[in-house]
């Protein structure tokens, strides 16, 4: 059967739940997907890679892209500019390869309004204490920093009634496991089959 369009998911969720390590571990199990990696202005972490975890580029640079509309979302997140480029989903799509977005919540509505046919998985702590614990123990955080992540993560959390799915990053095995069937059900949506099927019995016919 021939794919037609690929599926656009977006995995968003407040700061610390455990996106990062959601989509790593998910990336590593299922080559299929594409990741559409970021940009941002802030500065990159010890350990990590241009081009691998983000485009780390200057405010000017970030500025010169949404400028020039090549940008699906952008969101501006505790000081830093964080965006989609707007080219690699675009042609990853058109080939038919499913995309993955990992992004926060404001990004995640823009989204939505471009490309209301995309899946919107939420991901949510088993607890706020728990959040907080998960920001704190990875260390990347000044106390300061880790307060403004709470805060934003107390609105984001009321953001989940525009998405999907919601799945709790309690078991991070588990976790991953549910978002992969996400993936794989989205597939089987008869809208999704249907379409295929008409269009191969079309082809047959001819
Ligand atoms: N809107 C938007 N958010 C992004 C993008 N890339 C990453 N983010 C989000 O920006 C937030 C901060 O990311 P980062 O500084 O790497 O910290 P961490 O994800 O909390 O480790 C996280 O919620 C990311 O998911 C993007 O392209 N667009
Ligand atoms: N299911 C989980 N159980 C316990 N710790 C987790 C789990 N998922 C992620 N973590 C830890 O929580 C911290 C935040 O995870 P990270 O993936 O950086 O979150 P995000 O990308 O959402 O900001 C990291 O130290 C990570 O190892």
């Amino acid at each position: 059967m021939i794919e037609e369009k690929g599926i656009l998911f977006i995995l968003s969720g407040p700061s610390g739940v455990g996106k990062g390590t959601v989509r790593k571990s998910l990336f590593d199990k299922d080559t299929d997907l594409k990741y559409s990696i970021s940009m941002t202005t802030r500065p990159p972490r010890e350990g990590e890679v241009d081009g691998v975890d983000y485009f780390f580029k200057t405010k000017e640079e970030f500025e010169d892209m949404i400028e020039n509309n090549k940008m699906i979302e952008y969101a501006h997140y505790v000081g830093n500019y964080y965006g989609t480029p707007k080219d690699y989903v675009q042609k990853q799509l058109d080939n038919g390869n499913d995309v993955f977005l990992e992004i926060e919540v404001q990004g995640a509505l823009q989204v939505k309004e471009n490309f209301p046919e995309g899946v919107f998985v939420f991901l949510i702590p088993p607890s706020l204490e728990e959040l907080k614990d998960r920001i704190i123990s990875r260390g990347t955080e000044t106390e300061e920093k880790v307060r403004n992540r709470l805060a934003a993560a107390k609105e984001e959390i009321e953001m989940m009634d525009y998405y999907d799915y919601v799945v709790v990053n309690d078991q991070i095995d588990t976790a991953v496991q549910t978002v992969q069937s996400i993936v794989r059900s989205e597939h089987c949506k008869r809208e999704r089959v249907a379409i295929q099927y008409k269009k191969a019995l079309e082809r047959d016919e001819s």
